[in-house]
């Protein structure tokens, strides 16, 4: 199986958690993705739910496949949300998200949800948070300059994504800049977490510790369920 076989296989396997009436959150990203589409297949053969999107893009491929919206104003409690990761720590579950840009209305939705379900291929999990990739951090775009020397001064080292296309500096759906933010492998992740918390400009991060209810790790052989 490659990568993406794995993701799929992830994503069909957290799509079948999901019963009729259920309020759904969908995560954002490419295996999240695969999760949508296996929802819009089961909804085509009658499954009856609601969802609730994580970004302009999942709502996108919602709509495409046939899934119906809702919003916080109807439905305030979410009873699953299948989302992806960017990195998992082996032993505690929490998480580094938000490399696809979509990390604060993934972690609005993920905080409304009975159950939060991240589907994932072998090369996410890791012994520490930060090992492998950056911390995303959304800031206001005001002072954003400002902000990032902040960041510096805790150590991180700073970068502001572009996008491939168009080479623009990265804008959320919320209308926020994003920094990447290298601290190498995190020690105390609640404790970081705390940090960025306390930072004017700083909107949300990438930090998702003790959230997960569900980790569904996709390896060549078998999809694993990690609970914490
Ligand atoms: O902002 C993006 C999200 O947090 C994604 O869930 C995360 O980046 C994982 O994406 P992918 O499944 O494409 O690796």
């Amino acid at each position: 199986m490659n990568v993406d076989d794995c993701k799929r296989a992830a994503a069909h396997y957290a799509a079948s958690l999901v019963k009729p009436g259920m309020v759904v959150g969908l995560g954002t990203g490419s295996t999240a993705a695969f999760m949508i589409e296996r929802l819009g297949e089961r909804v085509a053969e009658g499954l009856d739910i609601l969802a609730i999107p994580t970004s302009e893009e999942s709502a996108a491929l919602a709509r495409a496949a046939g899934i119906k919206i809702t919003t916080f104003a109807e439905h305030s409690v979410v009873d699953i949300t299948i989302d992806g990761a960017d990195e998992v720590e082996r032993k505690t579950l929490h998480l580094i998200k938000g490399l696809g840009a979509a990390l604060l209305r993934e972690k609005i939705v993920a905080q409304a949800s009975r159950r939060f379900v991240v589907i994932v291929d072998a090369t996410k999990p890791v012994n520490q948070l930060g090992e492998r990739v950056p911390v995303p951090v959304e800031v206001v775009p005001f002072g954003y300059e400002a902000t990032a020397a902040r960041l510096e001064a805790m150590g991180a080292k700073v970068i502001c994504p572009r996008r491939k296309l168009t080479g623009e500096l990265l804008t959320t759906d919320n209308g926020n800049r994003i920094l990447d933010c290298s601290f190498g492998p995190i020690e105390d992740v609640q404790a970081l977490a705390a940090r960025l918390d306390g930072i004017v400009g700083v909107v949300e991060h990438g930090l998702f510790p003790n959230m997960a209810t569900d980790v569904l790790v996709a390896t060549e052989r078998e999809v694993e369920q990690w609970t914490p």
